[in-house]
């Protein structure tokens, strides 16, 4: 029978660290874009100078998900949702990180850099079956496949009789896990009138021979086959960005999100496009500079007030760096090839999943 860990089992050993609080960040949290003087500027020229001056604080980058999170508090209106956990949301809300100041992985609570390595390696791999997933220990996706104490005819069977059927049916217990055309298949595989379309290997391409394009899109989003997912793509579309020339161009990301856990899910999510921005950018011999995040219905499910509140009182501390072991082909990494180091973390803070 495929191993199936709960979801809520805790990888890893999260250590307790001494509180060191810099300066900086004892006084009160300023508003992130609050007017400045007009940046002289200088057309064509690789300069910061038109973003906002919060940018150029790795601190007060990361502040922004704890404000992000107190916005939703303060304005977030409850609703009932799907999962029947009732969510508190807000719509349309946007979050940028500087990628040339360390790695954007929080350190208000532990985020399992290996969960999201993987699943991100699944996602290129062109994969929509859990199984080689939970085969590296990894199951947040385990409460989601269609066939989920289902029989072949798709008729609910108890989860004894399911899991009586896999250890004893070969066939059935290899077409378990299966999503349906989430990710893996509309990013490599993507079905279109004139036949199959490789986004991942189109985009690799596209920001080596014509960087400059503003058409580097990757849509997860395939509007035919919503019905027959598991679950509808939360990050439907990114889009690329390339600046300069070269041998001196630096790339940046921006994806949409039409829906978001921000407890549980964001933080994955941010970590997730961040290596993925590393991942295109070694590619095509360029630096990683801005990920962006558009956020839709921007929710905090209900029982993950009390976790968020926790993370409200919490200090954040400088980023980690992310190592990422060099590849002919995007579609060649393995999990061991990202080491993340110098991750200083708050104690992990553990939350039920709403399904
Ligand atoms: N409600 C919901 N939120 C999500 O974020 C989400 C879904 N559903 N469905 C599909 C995927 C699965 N994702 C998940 C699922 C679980 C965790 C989670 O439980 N994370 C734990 C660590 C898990 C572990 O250590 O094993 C965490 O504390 O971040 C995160 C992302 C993101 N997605
Ligand atoms: O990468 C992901 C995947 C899922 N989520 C969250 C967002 C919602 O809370 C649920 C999906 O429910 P819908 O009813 O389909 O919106 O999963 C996420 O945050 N990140």
């Amino acid at each position: 029978m495929p191993h199936r860990p709960s979801i809520l089992v805790k990888h890893g050993h999260t250590p307790d660290r001494p509180e060191s609080v810099p300066d900086i960040l004892k006084t009160e949290t300023r508003p992130l874009c609050a007017p400045q003087p007009a940046p002289r500027r200088r057309v064509g020229v690789l300069e910061p100078s038109s973003r906002c001056p919060s940018l150029f604080s790795p601190h007060a980058q990361m502040r922004q998900y704890l404000d992000y999170l107190q916005d939703i508090l303060d304005h977030g209106t409850r609703h009932e949702d799907r999962t029947g956990t009732g969510t508190i949301r807000v719509f349309g809300r946007q979050l940028r990180f500087d990628l040339t100041e360390g790695f954007p992985l929080l350190t208000t609570k532990r985020v399992w850099m290996r969960g999201v390595t993987e699943e991100l390696l699944w996602f290129l791999r062109g994969e929509t079956n859990i199984q080689s997933l939970v085969q590296a220990d990894v199951s947040i996706w385990t409460d989601w496949p269609l066939q989920r104490y289902r029989d072949e005819t798709g008729d609910e069977i108890s989860q004894e009789a399911f899991e009586e059927r896999i250890a004893t049916d070969d066939a059935f217990a290899e077409r378990w896990g299966d999503l349906g055309p989430v990710y893996g298949t509309q990013w490599r595989d993507f079905e279109g009138p004139e036949g199959r379309v490789d986004q991942i290997e189109r985009l690799v391409r596209g920001l080596r021979e014509t960087p400059h394009s503003r058409r580097h899109v990757v849509s997860a989003w395939h509007p035919a086959q919503i019905e027959d997912a598991a679950l509808p793509p939360c990050h439907y579309a990114f889009q690329c960005f390339v600046e300069g020339e070269p041998g001196d161009g630096r790339l940046s990301l921006m994806w949409q999100q039409r829906s978001v856990d921000s407890f549980l899910g964001l933080p994955f999510n941010i970590a997730s496009y961040a290596l993925l921005t590393r991942m295109l950018a070694q590619q095509a011999g360029l630096t990683p500079h801005e990920l962006i995040f558009n956020g839709g219905d921007c929710h905090i499910y209900q029982n993950h007030v009390e976790q968020v509140e926790e993370q409200l009182t919490r200090t954040p501390y400088d980023r980690p760096t992310l190592r990422l072991r060099q590849r002919d082909s995007i579609f060649e990494h393995a999990a061991d090839d990202v080491t993340i180091e110098d991750y200083e973390h708050h104690p992990a803070l553990t939350a039920p999943i709403a399904v």
